[in-house]
């Protein structure tokens, strides 16, 4: 098949803040058996030999910014590099989103020292330059800061409960900056938004109108 020519699949990278819904729409696609699905390794951040990265990042930020961060971003390539047996991938965030939206807001707060936040950006244009790491597609869910405010005081995931809605509105605006206003050259791909901050019962409609797009640009891809 087409697979074998290129064995490059369409790779869409699912984007959006804390909240936004994206293990939800990845979920939709599970029915797709063309269709590899890459969730976010939460549980890999939540234990590492036993420690809790994320309690920790998130109890003491300063002090554990720069650890979370690296191991996100080892995680991620690993995501990045897993060999995908099918025409289409998934991915839930991605090392741009590692980058433009977490570092870089870690960054500004001065919650990381601008010597980590150097040492994470060069480890980062590294990657770039050494490995081809490029979208065919990212779907932004879009939302509004307080709508995935109260999701996530709904969801209660214990280690986001003191998360306040500032850090939600900056990840927000470094969300829009990339995907809507397009401030990094380096990551080129296409997007497409979708209005996350419909509830659950409307979205599935938001969904297939995503679908249609991946599926169809995915057929392209494959068939080129
Ligand atoms: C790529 C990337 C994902 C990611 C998630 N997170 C946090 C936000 C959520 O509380 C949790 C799961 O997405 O991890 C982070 O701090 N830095 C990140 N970087």
């Amino acid at each position: 098949n087409a697979m074998a020519m290129n064995n490059k699949p369409f790779t869409v990278f699912v984007e959006g803040n804390i909240g936004s819904g994206k293990t939800t729409f990845l979920e939709h696609f599970r029915r797709f058996e063309d269709i590899t699905l890459l969730t976010e390794p939460v549980e890999e951040w939540r234990n590492l030999k036993g420690w809790n990265l994320l309690d920790l990042m998130y109890k003491d930020t300063a002090k554990w910014a720069m650890t979370f961060q690296s191991y996100v971003s080892l995680t991620m390539l690993d995501m990045h590099r897993r060999p995908t047996p099918t025409p289409v991938k998934l991915m839930e965030r991605s090392l741009y989103s590692a980058r433009y939206c977490f570092v870089e807001h870690m960054m500004r707060s001065g919650t990381l020292h601008p010597a980590e936040f150097a040492v994470l950006d060069e480890w980062f244009r590294f990657i770039m330059n050494q490995i081809q790491i490029d979208a065919d597609l990212i779907v932004y869910l879009k939302t509004t800061p307080a709508v995935v405010y109260e999701r996530i005081k709904k969801r209660a995931r214990s280690e986001e409960q003191c998360v306040p809605l500032s850090y939600i509105e900056e990840l927000h605006k470094l969300h829009e900056d990339w995907l809507v206003n397009r401030s990094h050259a380096e990551c080129p791909a296409p997007v497409l938004v979708i209005d996350a901050d419909l509830d659950l019962s409307q979205i599935t409609e938001e969904y297939k109108k995503s679908e249609h797009q991946i599926l169809r640009k995915a057929v392209d891809v494959v068939m080129r």
